[in-house]
């Protein structure tokens, strides 16, 4: 199910990534780093009581080197088409400048719901410098503080409240939802093309949750299929759409609504490390993922070169050693038929089960084969462990100490969990408790 997008926009140095730091907090440090993922990110998740949400940094989205009028222009379209509801900050110690009427003038134009924040309100002696605000005429504007993280709660209540009202739930149908991520040309829309009209029996188009995009419906092997709509595929000409953050944002739309990711990889230009990049994404967010070579109608194809591209995607995608790799070309369809395999297999074990019992067999042998480690001459002792999640396939693991719990052995508990289980295509969490 889709979150709710609010977006944070303002004229340079109001404190718009402090706030967007503010909200997402350390949910942004993540379990496991892959170099290049976590750098100036500007799309990540915060919550506020029961509502669970996305924010966007508008700020960190830069076109070239236009002047700064053109930059804010970009920066609130982005936020007008992607957001639900925009937070507008203002430095309310530096009062209203020309350029806050500039962002203002844009967001009149926008219907959607804006909450003003009025930042850098230190302490409650700067209070009345609010009401200036009024005047840009927005509504109430709330008083806070990115710096000493003041006035939020507020300011976060008026946003949640104006959420639309959740979507109608999927039905619980086993329908696949799948998105295809890849650098510019790799061949994203060719593949969709591919395996519509291989099938033919496109059952609809129907609106997708974002303005504009478009899912597709897709039913093929007695599978229903939905294709989510990502950065790329359908270009709406803004000049921001073409930068580099824009379609990581949109593929990051696009990832959090997916049960499994496509991540596209040209056969003919190689990997880059912008492919690196957005899988990441896709692993930490713990979708299932299979790795699709496109274009290998370029490519002498025979087991030979298929084993040493596969060798090579290997080494530049460590963490995602679990994803099958399909090789195909888009143009010619060979070897298209593989693919929707590969997917309902990443699917199927994505929100695969294990009973408690086998998953405890499974743990004991692997314990008994490789004793657990120690530290300070204490000794990790494994009580029990437990399937406690699916989407991706969780399992907490009860412990004496939970420090004890080595990233090496946690590994080697995950591997002897996969070699029993398969998984194969999705990640999987394992989680260590203390219990006496
Ligand atoms: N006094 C005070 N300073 C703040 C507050 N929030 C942010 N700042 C400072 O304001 C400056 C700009 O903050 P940023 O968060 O980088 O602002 P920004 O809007 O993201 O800036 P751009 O990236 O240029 O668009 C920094 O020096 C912050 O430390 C606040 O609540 N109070
Ligand atoms: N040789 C070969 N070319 C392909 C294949 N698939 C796509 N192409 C070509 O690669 C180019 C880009 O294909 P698109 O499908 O537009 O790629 P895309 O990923 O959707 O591109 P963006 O919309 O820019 O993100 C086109 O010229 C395609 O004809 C393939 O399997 N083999």
């Amino acid at each position: 199910m889709r979150k709710s997008v609010v977006a944070i926009v303002g004229r340079p140095n109001v404190g718009k990534s402090t706030i967007f730091n503010r909200l997402v907090g350390e949910r942004i440090s993540i379990v496991e780093d892959i170099p290049g993922v976590t750098r100036d990110r500007i799309y990540a998740e915060g919550d506020w009581l029961t509502s669970t949400f996305n924010v966007i940094d508008t700020g960190g989205i830069e076109i070239g080197d236009e002047p700064l009028l053109v930059q804010m222009r970009h920066q609130a379209e982005v936020a007008i088409d992607e957001a639900d509801v925009i937070i507008f900050l203002v430095n309310g110690k530096e009062g209203i400048t020309a350029a806050d009427e500039e962002v203002a003038k844009l967001l009149y134009k926008s219907n959607k719901p804006i909450v003003l924040g009025v930042n850098k309100i230190d302490n409650p002696e700067m209070r009345e410098r609010i009401y200036e605000f009024y005047s840009l005429g927005f509504g109430e504007p709330y008083p806070i503080s990115g710096a000493h993280g003041l006035g939020l709660g507020d300011l976060l209540d008026d946003v949640v409240s104006n959420f639309p009202e959740k979507p109608e739930e999927a039905p619980d149908d086993d329908t696949i939802y799948f998105s295809l991520i890849g650098r510019p040309n790799v061949g994203k829309s060719s593949l969709v093309n591919a395996l519509l009209n291989e099938e033919r029996v496109i059952v609809s188009e129907m609106e997708g949750t974002t303005r504009d995009a478009i899912d597709t419906h897709l039913h093929k092997d007695d599978q229903d299929f939905v294709i989510i709509d990502t950065a790329g595929m359908r270009k709406r000409g803004k000049v921001y759409e073409s930068t580099e953050k824009y379609s990581v944002l949109r593929a990051l739309k696009a990832i959090e609504r997916s049960d499994v990711v496509l991540v596209l990889i040209d056969a003919e230009t190689g990997i880059r490390e912008q492919d690196k990049k957005i899988a990441g994404y896709a692993h930490e967010a713990g979708r299932a993922i299979v790795i699709v070579v496109n274009k290998w109608d370029t490519i002498e194809s025979d087991e030979k070169a298929i084993k040493e591209f596969e060798e090579k995607v290997r080494a530049h995608f460590l963490f995602l050693d679990y994803a099958p790799i399909v090789f195909l070309s888009a143009r010619t369809k060979k070897r298209l038929h593989t693919l929707i395999p590969a997917i309902g297999l990443a699917s199927e074990n994505h929100s695969k089960r294990i009973a408690t019992n086998v998953l405890n067999d499974v743990l004991m042998d692997a314990i008994a084969m490789n004793p657990t480690p120690t530290l300070k001459g204490k000794r990790l002792k494994v009580l029990y462990g437990t399937q406690v999640a699916v989407k991706p396939p969780s399992f907490v693991i009860f412990v004496n100490e939970p420090e004890l719990m080595h990233f090496s052995y946690r590994r080697f508990l995950e591997n002897k969990i996969r070699e029993a289980f398969g998984f194969v295509g999705t990640p999987i969490k394992i989680f260590a408790r203390k219990r006496q």
